[in-house]
């Protein structure tokens, strides 16, 4: 099996058709919205909070609120639909998740999307969730995560998802290869492009965003969008105190499966590091739209879909 990751690829340029990068549209469409840029901030505690989920939605990004405070989950939907705007939360598979969902349809209420939310999401208590999701819910949009193979996606697919979310281990908070030795950590994008051939729905890529220029690869590899970390944690609007290091300010930023998370030190798959103060988030949110801008212009196109076939080279020194 070939692999590669992100940093061993180039993408190759075409004829631009543009006057201006201005001009490029970055929106992309996942089930029945269509949203700015093709990004999603992680669905983790220090990356997003309820108030930032809103002001994402208010300004039309696509966001997962973190499944953490359980117990918030349902006033939030009924709040944020109240205001107009989309609802988009996180599952786990335990039996409460089960009563959650018998709450939200005794009241009739679907949240837009429900992303369901564990680290090996190829398994039969997750097909088990699917199930009862689709049964219950059946309006609402359906992503289920994390996977890393053809044959997870294929199963997942098959038992209703709507869309489905790779990968095990590439994120920077995370130290599932080093624990169990599993995973897509070094070779994330062949991953997604392995996944990508067999999915009939749409795929997000999870983990290991480096650079804005990775965007533009995971589209090329199959992705419709990508769950973004690290690169979002940090800012103004994102959860957590600022640390003052060496002359330096911080924001911490830790694995959902760190002990830190946890509360406690039992199958721990995640670490806590300090990320750099960043500022407001939406100058990276412009920052990422030129950039998206900028390589769909190098991609010879006018939007997104001229990135899905532009040709590239494997650097084999890596
Ligand atoms: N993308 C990634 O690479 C990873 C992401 N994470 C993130 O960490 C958070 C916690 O994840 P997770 O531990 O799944 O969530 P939970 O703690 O909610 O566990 C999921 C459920 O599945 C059971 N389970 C059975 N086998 C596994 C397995 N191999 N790994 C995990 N659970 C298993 C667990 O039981 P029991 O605990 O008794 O085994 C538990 O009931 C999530 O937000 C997840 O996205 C974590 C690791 C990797
Ligand atoms: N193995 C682990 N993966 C984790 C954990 N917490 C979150 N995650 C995954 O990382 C991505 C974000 O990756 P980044 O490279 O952009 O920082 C996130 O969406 C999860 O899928 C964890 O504790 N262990």
């Amino acid at each position: 099996m070939k692999t590669f990751d992100y940093d061993a690829i180039r993408l190759l340029p075409k004829k631009s058709v543009l006057k201006s990068r201005r001009e490029a549209d970055t929106s992309v469409t996942l089930g029945n919205h269509t949203f700015k840029l093709p990004v999603m901030p992680a669905n983790m505690a220090t990356v997003i909070d309820e108030n930032l989920a809103e002001w994402l939605a208010s300004n039309g990004y696509f966001y997962v609120m973190h499944r953490f405070q359980p117990e918030t989950r349902f006033d939030f939907v009924q709040n944020i639909q109240s205001k107009g705007l989309i609802a988009s939360i996180s599952l786990g598979i335990t039996d409460g998740e089960y009563a959650l969902i018998d709450q939200f349809k005794e009241a009739q209420i679907t949240p837009d999307y429900i992303t369901i939310d564990v680290a090996h999401g190829h398994s039969d208590y997750v097909i088990k969730m699917v199930t009862y999701i689709k049964e219950n819910l059946p309006d609402a949009f359906l992503i289920v995560g994390n996977l890393g193979t053809p044959e997870a996606i294929v199963e997942i697919e098959a038992a209703g998802a709507d869309a489905t979310k790779v990968g095990i281990g590439p994120g920077k908070a995370c130290i599932t290869k080093d624990k169990t030795g599993f995973g897509t950590n070094g070779w994330q994008l062949a991953a997604i492009a392995q996944c990508a051939q067999v999915a009939t729905k749409p795929i997000i890529a999870d983990g290991g965003i480096r650079h804005n220029g990775d965007i533009a690869k995971s589209i090329r590899f199959g992705a419709t969008m990508v769950m973004v970390g690290s690169m979002f944690a940090g800012h103004d609007e994102t959860p957590g105190d600022l640390i003052e290091q060496d002359g330096k300010t911080y924001k911490a930023y830790f694995g959902s499966a760190s002990a830190y998370q946890k509360g406690h030190s039992h199958n721990v798959e995640g670490r806590k590091l300090l990320v750099p103060y960043k500022g407001p988030i939406q100058n990276t949110l412009t920052e990422m739209e030129e950039d998206i801008q900028s390589a769909i212009s190098y991609a010879g196109g006018r939007d997104l879909n001229s990135l899905k076939t532009v040709d590239y080279v494997v650097l084999t020194d890596y």
